[in-house]
């Protein structure tokens, strides 16, 4: 899939992995909408990347994923601005064990939000061009982190989600959207939210120090690796329902029991 004057919507965009997806994107061609709730940052990175990329090819707007209704509206937006979506990122995030409630809202429901609605512009079934939707998930989506069970809770689920939408898409006409759906489950990444561990392990805090054990063994990767693997996903047409696992020591499709 060329990218060129290919609209995409990329949640969570103003930091960290959002911001190198979203930078990727524009390099090679696309039109890119930030959606973020850190309005200040959004602003002041739209300046940067309309000196850099032209007026055109960006729009920042206020959004928080646990909304509905922010969601649906952004989306509108985006279309009218944009004439359609083509790619979706879901990749808003927190880590917060102390509010598990709001880390199971943004990180699971949010990424469902996002992708319900985003159907209703890119499905082939209401008029959209179809396309490809990434959900960020991560490692912890593939086993657990220790520490942060209500975080590994919601990466899982994105796996899932994400693995269930793309059979859906391959077995049924009735879901023909032309949608391919993915997943990114990068190890440990240095950004913001790396960093403000152990603040947010809550009752798990006793167990940092073995957290950070893990982040010295594994090692961490920067923004634009797994800006890299975002983009092998999204121009890789033969990828569908795929979970892409990665980290320092190297990078693999992750393999599922066949259950039947
Ligand atoms: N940093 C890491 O080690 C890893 C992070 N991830 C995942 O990558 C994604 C991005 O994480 P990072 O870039 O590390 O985090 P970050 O904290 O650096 O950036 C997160 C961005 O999401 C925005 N955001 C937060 N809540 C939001 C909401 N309700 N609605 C809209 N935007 C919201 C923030 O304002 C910020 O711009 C998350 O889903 C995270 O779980 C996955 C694997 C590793
Ligand atoms: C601290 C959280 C920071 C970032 C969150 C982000 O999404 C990154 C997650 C990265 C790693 C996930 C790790 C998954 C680990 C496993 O699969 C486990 O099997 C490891 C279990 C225990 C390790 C204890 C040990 O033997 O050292």
């Amino acid at each position: 899939m060329a990218l060129n004057d290919k609209t995409a919507v990329v949640t969570g965009a103003v930091m960290g992995i959002g911001r190198a997806i979203t930078e990727i994107l524009l390099r090679n061609g696309a039109k890119v909408a930030l959606l973020d709730v850190n309005e200040t940052a959004g602003k002041d990175l739209m300046e940067v990347l309309e000196k850099q990329y032209g007026r055109e090819r960006t729009l920042f707007l206020n959004c928080n994923v646990e909304s509905e209704e922010q969601i649906k509206a952004a989306f509108k937006k985006v279309a009218d601005a944009f004439g359609g979506i083509d790619i979706l990122c879901n990749n808003a995030g927190i880590l917060n064990e102390s509010m598990w409630e709001k880390t199971v809202s943004i990180n699971l429901m949010g990424v469902i939000r996002g992708t319900y609605l985003a159907l209703e512009h890119m499905s082939k079934l209401s008029g959209g061009r179809g396309g490809v939707i990434v959900n960020t998930a991560s490692m912890a989506g593939v086993g657990p982190l220790p520490s942060c069970p209500v975080y590994t809770a919601t990466k899982h689920g994105v796996v899932g989600f994400t693995r269930a939408m793309a059979v859906t898409r391959a077995a049924s006409t009735a879901s023909g959207y032309g949608i391919r759906f993915n997943a990114l489950c990068p190890g440990f990444v240095q950004t913001d939210l790396l960093s403000t561990i152990p603040a947010k392990l809550g009752k798990f805090c006793h167990l940092a120090d073995m957290t950070n054990q893990l982040v010295e063994k594994i090692g961490t990767l920067t923004v634009s690796d797994v800006a890299e693997c975002f983009l092998e996903l999204v121009t890789d047409e033969t990828k569908n329902g795929e979970a892409l696992l990665f980290f320092p020591q190297g990078k693999q499709y992750v393999t599922f029991p066949s259950l039947i």
